[in-house]
């Protein structure tokens, strides 16, 4: 079946007012005239309000790189789906790598994350994926299908119906090294069928987005494999040339 692609932009701790205004107006003449892909950015939870702004009559959705399982109350630090909302963030990206090794976010602690952005009517962008002592140990395979089966078996395939999840190889973040196409499709396709095992519907429309060193020279062959339903963006997505240069690689691809 056909899929929207989607392309995220994952801003990390980068950024100010001034940047992020700059940014938004950058993407929105580069992208003006670009249709066939969802495009999203997720700048610092800080500059929501002048992302929100500066989107304004553009395509271009708002996202955030984390959220607490708690709306309200003593949390001291914590940000809610209710205030995510109030912003208009739509892609909230949860259990990033980054989240998972710094802040020590458990796979049951990401499972509930995706339970509360759920109820919240917002679309969870979760992230998986190995170490490279993992991938060297041949043990890709099994540490997504955990990450995964951490949502699957408390709240079923049918979560993942207009749900996101990003393949994340940790070696390949932020190095410049990022998989190789086939590398990347074969994962990806490990991911979909995985899934399928519990509900082939719910696996055909999952977006599959990989992330890794994407980049504006190495997308558009990214995109070219069938299991490959977008990208997340770090680096590159901090420029606006580059990042619009992968958007436009998803559109001509998947159109
Ligand atoms: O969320 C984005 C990823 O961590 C990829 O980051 P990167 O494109 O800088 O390698």
């Amino acid at each position: 079946m056909a899929r929207r692609p989607l392309v995220m932009g994952n801003w990390k701790l980068n950024g100010s007012k001034a940047f992020t205004k700059q940014l938004v107006e950058g993407l929105k003449a580069e992208l003006a005239n670009v249709e066939g892909c969802d495009v999203a950015i997720a700048p610092p939870v800080m500059y929501l309000a002048e992302a929100e702004a500066a989107l304004v009559g553009s395509k271009i959705a708002l996202g955030s790189q984390n959220v607490d399982v708690n709306i309200s109350g003593a949390f001291t630090g914590d940000i809610s789906t209710e205030m995510l909302k109030d912003f208009g963030a739509k892609y909230i990206i949860i259990g990033h790598s980054e989240r998972r090794t710094y802040h020590k976010e458990s796979d049951e602690f990401v499972a509930k994350k995706f339970a509360a952005l759920k109820e919240a009517g917002l679309i969870p962008v979760l992230c998986i994926g190995e170490t490279e002592a993992e991938n060297e140990a041949g043990k890709t395979q099994e540490v997504c299908a955990r990450q995964i089966d951490a949502v699957l078996n408390t709240l079923g395939a049918s979560a993942f119906n207009g749900a996101v999840i990003a393949y994340e190889p940790i070696w390949a973040i932020g190095t410049g090294k990022s998989a190789t196409p086939a590398q990347a499709q074969a994962i990806h396709k490990f991911i979909r069928d995985h899934i399928a095992k519990q509900d082939q519907a719910v696996a055909d429309q999952v977006i599959l987005q990989y992330g890794g060193s994407v980049n504006d020279k190495n997308a558009a062959e990214l995109f070219t494999q069938p299991d490959i339903d977008g990208a997340l963006v770090g680096g590159a997505s901090l420029k606006a040339d580059a990042f619009s240069v992968i958007v436009k690689a998803a559109a001509k691809a998947k159109n």
